[in-house]
C-alpha cells in the first residue's frame, strides 16, 4: 500500500499539533437523568424519565463536559419550556462562549506546536452553536492575537462533519499556499439546542443524552520542517466529502425561536453503516486495500448504535473503534470537535506505548470519518508519521 499511496504533489502536508478544550462542569452520566428533569421541572414526567434513563444507560457515556449549569437555566427560564422563544437568552451566552472555548483548545495547539502565533496565515473556525456577524472566527483571531493579515474560513452549521471539512480545506490550503499554517478550529455549546423532554418530540431524549460541549483546534502545514516542528503527528493524504443519496431526512436541524429543534431518525446507524464501505471504497480501494481491519480508525463517536454498526457493517475487530469508543465515554457526541478528541486521543496511546504517531497497531494507513446533517460523509486518508522522517 505504501508504495501506491503516493506523496502529495505539492508537499506533505500534516497535521502539526491538536489541542483540546471543554468547560469546566462535569455531569455524570448515571446521575444526568435526575438532574435533567429536575431542572426542566419535569419530574412528573415519569414514564419519559424511564425512557430516558434507558438511553442513558445504553449511550456508553460515562461523564460529559456543559456549559449549561442549573444556574444558566434559572437565569434563562424559557429555556425549559418546549417551543418558548429562547434564541436571543441561547444567543447571548453562545456569540461571547464558543469563541472563548475555542481559544482554549488553539492556545494548546500553538503551544505544543511551539511556534510563534504570528507564523499562523490561515484560520478556519467551525461551530454549529450560535450565528453572528463579525462571525466566531474573527472573534476568536481576536481572543488570540492573530495578525490581521491572517485569511479566515467560517464554517457554521455544518453539524458533526464539520472538522473534516476543515482537515481538508486545510490541506487544500497548505498545498497551494507556500510556507502556509492553517489553524483550525471546532468549538460547540449545547445551549444552543438544548431542550426540555417533550412527549411529543422524542428525539429531544437521544440528544440530551448524547451531546456535549468541547473545542479542539489542529494545526496545518506542508513540509514540517523536522528541527522546527518536533512533533507532526498525522500525514493528511487525501480528502474527500459524499452525500448519503435520499438521507435529507435523517438528521435535520431547524434555527427557530426555541432554539435549534432537532430531529434524529432512528435509521441514523444503519443508513451511516450500510453506506461507510463506499466511502472507504471511492478513498481507498484505488489503493488496493481490501481488509478494512488492516487501517487504524478515527470515527465520530455519534452514538454507541452507530459505533456498533459501523464496526458490524466493515467487519472490524472489537478493538478497531476503542479510542472512539473511549471519547464517547469521557466526553459524549461534542459535534464537531468530537472527531478530532479521537484523532487526539490516538496519538496519546501511540504516545504513550512509545510508538509514533498512530502506529499503535502497528499500522501506518488509517481514516478519519465523519459524518453528519446531508447526510454528509468527510472521509480523510490519514498516514501516521515520525517526526524524524518529516
Ligand atoms: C449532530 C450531527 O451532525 C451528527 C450526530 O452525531 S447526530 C447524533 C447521532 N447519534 C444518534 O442519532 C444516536 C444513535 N442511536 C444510538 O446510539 C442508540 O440507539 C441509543 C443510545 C439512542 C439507544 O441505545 P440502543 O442500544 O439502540 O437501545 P434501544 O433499546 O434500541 O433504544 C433505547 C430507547 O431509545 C429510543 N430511541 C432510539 N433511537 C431513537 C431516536 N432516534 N429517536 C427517538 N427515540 C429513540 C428507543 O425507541 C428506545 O426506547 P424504549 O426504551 O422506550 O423502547
Amino acid at each position: 500500500m505504501g508504495s501506491s499511496m503516493n506523496e502529495n504533489r505539492r508537499g506533505r502536508v500534516a497535521v502539526l499539533a491538536i489541542g483540546t478544550a471543554n468547560p469546566p462542569h462535569c455531569f455524570c452520566q448515571v446521575d444526568y437523568p435526575d438532574f435533567y428533569f429536575r431542572v426542566t421541572k419535569s419530574h412528573h414526567l415519569t414514564s419519559l424519565k424511564d425512557k430516558f434513563r434507558r438511553i442513558c444507560e445504553k449511550s456508553a457515556i460515562r461523564k460529559r463536559y456543559m456549559h449549561l449549569t442549573e444556574d444558566v437555566i434559572n437565569k434563562n427560564p424559557n429555556l425549559i419550556i418546549y417551543k418558548a422563544p429562547s434564541f436571543d437568552a441561547r444567543q447571548e451566552i453562545l456569540v461571547t462562549e464558543v469563541p472563548k472555548l475555542g481559544k482554549d483548545a488553539a492556545l494548546k495547539a500553538i503551544k505544543e506546536w511551539g511556534q510563534p502565533i504570528s507564523n499562523i496565515t490561515h484560520l478556519i473556525f467551525c461551530t454549529s452553536s450560535g450565528i453572528d456577524m463579525p462571525a466566531a472566527d474573527h472573534q476568536l483571531a481576536k481572543l488570540i492575537g492573530l495578525k490581521s493579515s491572517v485569511q479566515r474560513f467560517m464554517l457554521y452549521q455544518q453539524g458533526c462533519f464539520a472538522a473534516g471539512t476543515a482537515l481538508r480545506l486545510a490541506k487544500d490550503l497548505a498545498e497551494n499556499n507556500p510556507g502556509a499554517r492553517v489553524l483550525a478550529v471546532c468549538s460547540e455549546i449545547t445551549v444552543g439546542s438544548f431542550q426540555p423532554p417533550s412527549e411529543t418530540h422524542l428525539d429531544v431524549l437521544v440528544g440530551s443524552a448524547l451531546f456535549s460541549d468541547g473545542a479542539a483546534a489542529v494545526i496545518v502545514g506542508a513540509n514540517p520542517n523536522a528541527t522546527i516542528n518536533k512533533r507532526p503527528l498525522f500525514q493528511i493524504v487525501s480528502a474527500k466529502q459524499a452525500v448519503i443519496p435520499d438521507s435529507d431526512d435523517v438528521i435535520i436541524a431547524k434555527i427557530r425561536e426555541m432554539g435549534m429543534a432537532y430531529y434524529l431518525s432512528k435509521k441514523l446507524p444503519n443508513v451511516i453503516a450500510n453506506n461507510i464501505e463506499q466511502c472507504l471504497f471511492e478513498t481507498l480501494g484505488p489503493c488496493g486495500v481490501d481488509d478494512w481491519n488492516k487501517l487504524f480508525y478515527v470515527v465520530h463517536p455519534g452514538g454507541p448504535a452507530v459505533l456498533k454498526r459501523i464496526e458490524e457493517k466493515l467487519g472490524l475487530g472489537s478493538d478497531k473503534l476503542k479510542a472512539s469508543w473511549h471519547v464517547l465515554s469521557e466526553y459524549g457526541n461534542m459535534w464537531s470537535p468530537s472527531v478530532l478528541f479521537v484523532l487526539d486521543e490516538m496519538r496519546k496511546r501511540s504516545t504513550e506505548e512509545g510508538k509514533t504517531a498512530a502506529a499503535t497497531e502497528g499500522l501506518e494507513w488509517g481514516v478519519l470519518l465523519a459524518f453528519g446533517p446531508g447526510l454528509t460523509v468527510e472521509t480523510v486518508v490519514l498516514r501516521s508519521i515520525a517526526a524524524d522522517s518529516a
